[in-house]
């Protein structure tokens, strides 16, 4: 098994946000996590990134319990995550916001930095290397040197994809990647996923925007109070009662 979570389940206080959710991620795939506002879908991404401990439930990545892991290890592992909204450096280049990004798969220490040692050196250079190849990638190329500040939304989630990248992983999980965009770039940026399936990187990503997700999705996870109530195909899913009644709260039509 790739991804998968046993009886994930994560409590605050009161509430269960996330309910007994046992999921696998289909490999090298496209997967998507839907749901009705305050399902759990974000608790269920920081559960499996590491952001949060479960209350009770384990995440097991190649037949490895990571469950106690903290984020950083998680993501050394191969596992990256994007957020709602990325916080870029906006006084610093596209280039720099991104080359920060792969220093976490680097060794060198602040004494490294300090020295400028050659282990330093080495590491700089290719974590550059790197981010010019990612930045390639997400087809940012031509505004790599811009500061942060000056590009459009649509550049921003690229970049944020762009930083998932640079940590080399095999899976990423994206929480919703094209809010606040409009159609052609929405489009754009589903290419931009089936381009990293291509290259063989797992995706995950949590969407409203429905059309995008039933076009573009392999396998699809619906939330619904914290608890999973289907899972399957985009036919599936959409020829599925209960999400139809999650969605529209049992009327006839959306
Ligand atoms: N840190 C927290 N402390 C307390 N309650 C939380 C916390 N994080 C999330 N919740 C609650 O858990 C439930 C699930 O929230 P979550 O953000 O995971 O839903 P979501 O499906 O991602 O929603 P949306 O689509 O609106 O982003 C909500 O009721 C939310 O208020």
């Amino acid at each position: 098994m790739f991804l998968e979570t046993k009886a994930l389940t994560k409590q605050f206080g009161g509430l269960i946000a996330v309910n007994d959710v046992s999921f696998s991620l289909e490999k090298g795939k496209i997967n998507a996590i839907i749901g009705p506002n305050g399902a759990g879908k974000s608790t269920f991404f920081n559960l499996v990134s590491g952001s949060h401990s479960p209350t009770s439930g384990q995440v097991i990545f190649k037949d490895q319990n990571i469950t106690k892991l903290p984020p950083n290890k998680i993501a050394e592992l191969g596992i990256a995550r994007t957020f709602q909204t990325t916080n870029l450096f906006e006084q610093s280049t596209v280039l720099d916001n991104v080359i920060v990004g792969h220093r976490l798969r680097t060794n060198s220490t602040l004494l490294d930095a300090v020295l400028r040692t050659k282990r330093f050196k080495r590491e700089e250079s290719k974590c550059k290397e790197k981010a010019i190849e990612v930045l390639d990638f997400v087809g940012l190329t031509a505004v790599s040197d811009q500061l942060a500040s000056n590009i459009t939304q649509e550049e921003k989630k690229r970049v944020a994809f762009a930083l998932a990248l640079a940590t080399d992983p095999e899976v990423v999980f994206l929480d919703e990647p094209a809010a606040g965009i409009n159609p052609d770039e929405t489009e754009g940026l589903a290419e931009l996923m089936k381009k990293m399936v291509d290259r063989g990187i797992t995706v995950c990503l949590i969407e409203h925007k429905m059309q995008m997700i039933m076009k573009l999705a392999d396998k699809i996870m619906v939330l619904n109070y914290g608890e999973k109530i289907a899972e399957g195909t985009p036919e599936e899913i959409m020829n599925n009662q209960m999400v139809i009644e999650a969605y529209l709260g049992g009327s006839a039509s959306a």
